[in-house]
């Protein structure tokens, strides 16, 4: 429970509807219970007077007491749908506050949620996957939110009813009030005992139900896989299985439910043969008349749905509470990359790493081990080395989304950490070797970093990456959808576009994560080419596999299980014969084969 105390700011927040909403929910209940003490006196009325009637039989006035007792009977009547009436507005009132209030709350937590999740760091993102995170900010709001609203409404609703009619039932007979609520605990604890197991094995159908999703959702993006190695058949059962397993749980769920209501309404009609039989034992002993009956069996009507309902909320906040428990596990999760009063700087581009070390915190893979070097604005920096060597992970400390474990990283002269993150990262541009294009037009997805589309500065950077050819040669050009809901470019056409992607930005620092690899040499040469001269003055790191790309760098590091091996630029390299050197015969060796 006390997770859900987290949720107490909102309700201070939204007071002026919660307040207003118990006030309705106390109002709709006193005119919920008013109709049966009418309908009491109008049962008595029809006993008394049907007696009266008879005695006047023969005589002239019958007729005036058969008119009188019409008029009057019609009077409760309309007085009873009146009330009801007046109910139903309350109820209306009840949940236009309480229910709209916790649709408010459920907006704002789940806001609240996203841009806490949009604060973490990269570590975070690596421990939880993808479904794990929605699921949150999904799932587990709803059911918050089920105690929000229905929850807390149902709650005072049942207390203020109880309360009520316990008090109206007693007023009238004491043994009769408590013969007839007996049953009542007996049917709150069995409604309670069967929600709970109604709500695990819920839980269980919920996980068959991500593990499902996630099945399809992986089979699906992975398509082309799936049809290309003809597994189809192998995959469609395991299908079969998944859903075999929901299939199952779900049929265990709806024999409990099953069993669920024909429970519920024997114990209603034991109370109500109780009040019966106990009733009219009271009314031959002249203790209460037969009117009371009637109007116990009417607040036993009403007292049914609290009585469920208690079981029903119980169980609903509990979840509610596990639910709360695991969003407050991610909002309590702090952000590993922070800049507390970072600096606000026009970075120049001058970087140097000062024996830098890494090693991933979630597998403790050491990826650089006192990596040294610096290179000054203007210049172009390129990393070489063999595959897991490091180089991605000097790009990923770059853009900050990891903190070195060793040495430092400067930014003209300033540790990397003390410069304020978002004024850092917006000056550097970034293209990642695994290249990802939002569902969207290739217009939007190269002007990204920027609010109000310019379609100048997007074909200015789709010629710099070698692109705009490509894209006016489609139907739709700039306004081609790609991704899922529209085409598939080639893997060098993605490139392109993501390298023009963060040309827009004019960056002070670039780095490019072997986003060259799917590019011809010729167009290689004429992106290197615009890039030379878009960067002029700023800085570029370029990773890459093939010399060719990268051979004209000012500054060359070539890479080995994370040290630096041999730094200089292409000449100095090539004059030590050592692994750059080596590495350069073998690519030409391949070339000419090729
Ligand atoms: N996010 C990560 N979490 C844990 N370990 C990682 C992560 N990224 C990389 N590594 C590990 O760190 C080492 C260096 O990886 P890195 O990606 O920097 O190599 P790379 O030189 O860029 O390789 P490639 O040329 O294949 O892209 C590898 O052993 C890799 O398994």
């Amino acid at each position: 429970m006390k997770h859900l105390a987290y949720l107490n700011k909102f309700f201070i927040k939204y007071r002026w509807r919660l307040l207003p909403g118990i006030l309705f929910v106390v109002a709709s209940n006193i005119f919920g219970v008013l109709p049966a003490q009418v309908i009491r006196v109008a049962f008595d009325l029809v006993a008394e007077n049907i007696d009266l009637y008879r005695l006047y039989d023969g005589f002239n006035r019958q007729q005036v007491i058969y008119d009188i007792f019409g008029s009057s009977l019609l009077l409760f009547g309309l007085l009873v749908l009146a009330l009801a009436l007046i109910r139903g507005m309350f109820l209306f009132f009840m949940r236009q506050t309480i229910i709209l209030m916790s649709r408010h709350i459920e907006y704002d937590l789940k806001n609240e949620i996203y841009s806490h999740y949009q604060a973490l760091s990269m570590a975070f993102y690596r421990r939880h996957n993808t479904g794990d995170l929605m699921n949150r900010v999904t799932e587990d709001v709803s059911r918050v939110r089920m105690y929000l609203g229905p929850g807390i409404m149902y709650t005072v609703n049942t207390v203020v009813l109880f309360i009520l009619v316990i008090y109206a039932m007693l007023t009238v007979n004491v043994k009769l009030a408590i013969y007839s609520v007996l049953p009542m605990p007996i049917l709150a604890g069995i409604i309670y005992y069967v929600n709970n197991i109604i709500n695990t094995r819920s839980e269980k159908i919920q996980e068959r139900l991500s593990s499902l999703s996630g099945f399809v959702q992986e089979t699906f993006s992975g398509i082309r896989v799936v049809k290309s190695y003809v597994r189809e058949a192998f995959i469609r059962k395991s299908f079969a299985a998944e859903s075999e397993d929901y299939k199952i749980h779900s049929m265990e769920l709806a024999r409990v439910q099953a069993l669920f209501f024909p429970l519920m309404l024997l114990l209603v009609g034991l109370s109500n043969v109780i009040v019966l039989y106990v009733g009219g034992v009271e009314v031959m002993n002249g203790n209460i008349t037969p009117g009371n009956i009637a109007e116990f069996i009417v607040y036993l009507s009403q007292l049914m749905f609290p009585v469920m309902a208690l079981g029903w909320v119980t169980s609903l906040i509990q979840r509610a509470a596990a639910s709360q428990k695991r969003i407050n596990e991610f909002l309590h999760e702090q952000p590993e990359i922070i800049s507390v009063n970072g600096i606000k700087t026009t970075v120049k581009g001058h970087i140097e790493f000062n024996k830098v070390s890494f090693t991933y915190p979630e597998t403790g893979i050491k990826a650089l081990n006192e990596v040294s070097f610096s290179i000054k604005p203007g210049q172009m920096l390129a990393i070489i080395g063999r595959t897991g060597s490091g180089k991605s992970t000097i790009a990923n400390l770059l853009m900050r989304m990891y903190d070195a474990t060793g040495g430092e990283v400067l930014i003209d002269g300033t540790p990397i950490n003390k410069l304020d993150l978002d004024t850092y990262r917006s000056q550097t541009g970034f293209v990642p070797q695994s290249i990802f294009l939002f569902s969207d037009t290739i217009a939007r997805n190269i002007a990204f970093a920027i609010d109000v589309m310019d379609m100048p500065r997007v074909e200015q950077a789709a010629k710099d990456a070698a692109v705009y050819n490509n894209i006016i040669e489609l139907e739709q050009g700039f306004d081609t959808m790609i991704g899922e809901r529209g085409i598939t470019l080639s893997g060098g056409q993605k490139q392109r576009v993501s390298i023009a992607r963060a040309i827009l930005k004019h960056p002070q620092i670039m780095v490019f994560d072997d986003c060259l690899s799917a590019v011809d040499t010729r167009t290689e040469e004429e992106i290197l080419n615009n890039l030379g001269k878009v960067m002029q003055g700023k800085t570029s790191i370029i990773i890459a596999h093939r010399i060719s790309t990268i051979k004209n760098a000012d500054h060359i590091l070539v890479l080995d299980e994370g040290r630096i091996i041999e730094q200089g630029n292409h000449h100095t390299l090539m004059d030590k014969k050592g692994a750059y050197f080596a590495l350069y015969e073998k690519q030409l060796l391949e070339e000419e084969n090729a």
